[in-house]
């Protein structure tokens, strides 16, 4: 009998203009524009296997091992029910597919790294869903198409559809149509574009981006001048930067719009914090790193993003990543060594230090563990398919025990 199963991977993103705001909480349309850089999936990933088979009893998902509950109505079901509709018009129009669009489905799904812990993992999540269903049921690969579906698990997962630089179009029209993920450039356009992610907490959040965000549309003044008279331009320059391969400007406005990002979180009423002393420390050791580079007649060098915690994801060219690394370290003493996925310190362990002419005074250091981890990764490339061998289900239809 055919087995009906396929399996993809798909990576996590991190904006650099942030997306805050629905205008539409059911079809989750933004009150903004949005722009981020697909993250290297050989490092961080989510990885789903779907299936369909007329023997199962109903849809059922599980993630990291434990199943999820798939509620009528919820975001898992919209995803679902809209991948079987694309299925069913292929197979209306083409009397030879196998009609598998009315099976129900398993499907099992895993990230490499913590959920829920405002590393993005429902952007990659929902994205690798999207993925394995589109392979499952064959369906012309138009990533676009498919980022309105993914777009209804959770706004930035549409990012996720596609590699490179990838801008969220809010679009205007009612229905959602016109609210979905380009490409501003491929990752090969500019694979310079390195990211080291400082891990401060893995724990699950606070306020969680779904519900702060509300919070700030229906409190925030500062929202509305964002995404009237900010977003816009920011939106035209930063893909101009991305274009021209311009990394003082692209650092310039990323660390901008996360600035105004967390200002409008805490206009919201009551306020919201996602930053704690930890970030706002790496903040004080980014700008004096740049500081530094510009009174010695340079460029920025690099340039902090914050999402809705306290990690930070710090953007610059490959070539600085070693000195942002070792300036991390002797501020955030780390008790695992670096995982040096580039080879920059030739297996000889980093030792902490900081630029000739670096005011040390800008930050105290911290003791280890406040900094719990460095993840060194790049640009990278959008979901892949990947081959039977891979598969996270069973024959029984169930997770494989690993
Ligand atoms: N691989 C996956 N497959 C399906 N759903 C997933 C997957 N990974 C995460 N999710 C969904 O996303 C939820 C976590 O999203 P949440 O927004 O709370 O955290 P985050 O994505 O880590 O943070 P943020 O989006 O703010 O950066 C999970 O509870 C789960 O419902
Ligand atoms: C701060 C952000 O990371 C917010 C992401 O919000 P989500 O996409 O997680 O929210 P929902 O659409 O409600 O699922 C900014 C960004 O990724 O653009």
């Amino acid at each position: 009998m055919t087995v009906y199963q396929a399996t993809a991977s798909a990576p996590v993103n991190i904006a650099c203009i942030k997306y805050w705001g629905k205008r539409d909480t059911k079809l989750i349309l933004p009150t903004n524009s949005s722009l981020s850089v697909t993250l290297d999936q050989d490092h961080l990933r989510s990885t789903t296997t779907s299936r369909a088979d007329p023997s199962f009893q109903k849809d059922r998902l599980w993630l990291n091992g434990e199943e999820e509950e798939i509620k009528d109505g919820g975001r898992l079901a919209t995803c679902i029910k809209e991948m079987k509709a694309l299925r069913r018009e292929l197979e209306d129009k083409d009397s030879s597919l196998p009609k598998i669009s009315g099976y129900p489905v398993h499907i099992c799904s895993r990230n490499n790294f913590p959920t829920a812990a405002g590393l993005a993992s429902s952007a990659s999540g929902f994205a690798a869903l999207v993925a394995s269903l589109a392979a499952l049921y064959q369906l012309p690969t138009d990533a676009s198409r498919l980022s309105l579906i993914a777009r209804q698990g959770s706004g930035s997962a549409c990012r996720s559809l596609f590699g490179g630089f990838v801008a969220w179009q809010m679009g205007e029209k009612p229905d959602g149509s016109d609210s979905y993920a380009v490409q501003v450039a491929p990752r090969e356009h500019w694979p310079d574009i390195h990211a080291l992610i400082c891990v401060v907490s893995d724990d699950k959040k606070g306020t969680s981006s779904t519900s702060g965000m509300q919070r700030t549309v229906e409190t925030s003044t500062l929202l509305q001048h964002r995404i009237k008279h900010v977003v816009p331009e920011r939106m035209r320059a930063i893909s101009e930067a991305i274009l021209a391969r311009d990394f003082d400007t692209f650092a310039r406005i990323t660390m901008q719009d996360s600035n105004q990002f967390h200002a409008v979180a805490l206009d919201t009423d009551p306020p919201i914090f996602y930053m704690n002393d930890v970030s706002r420390a790496i903040i004080a050791l980014i700008v004096e790193y740049n500081r530094v580079a510009v009174a010695n007649g340079g460029k920025l060098k690099a340039a902090y993003t914050y999402d809705a915690g306290p990690n930070a994801v710090i953007y610059a060219p490959k070539e600085n990543i070693k000195e942002i690394v070792e300036l991390i370290v002797k501020y955030f003493p780390q008790a695992d060594s670096f995982k040096d996925p580039f080879g920059l310190f030739s297996g000889k362990g980093v030792t902490g230090k900081v630029v000739d002419g670096f005011n040390e005074a800008v930050a105290k250091p911290f003791g280890v563990g406040a900094v719990k981890n460095l993840i060194h990764t790049r640009v990278g490339d959008g979901p892949r398919t990947l081959g039977a061998e891979e598969t996270l289900l069973g024959e029984n239809g169930l997770p494989k025990q690993t």
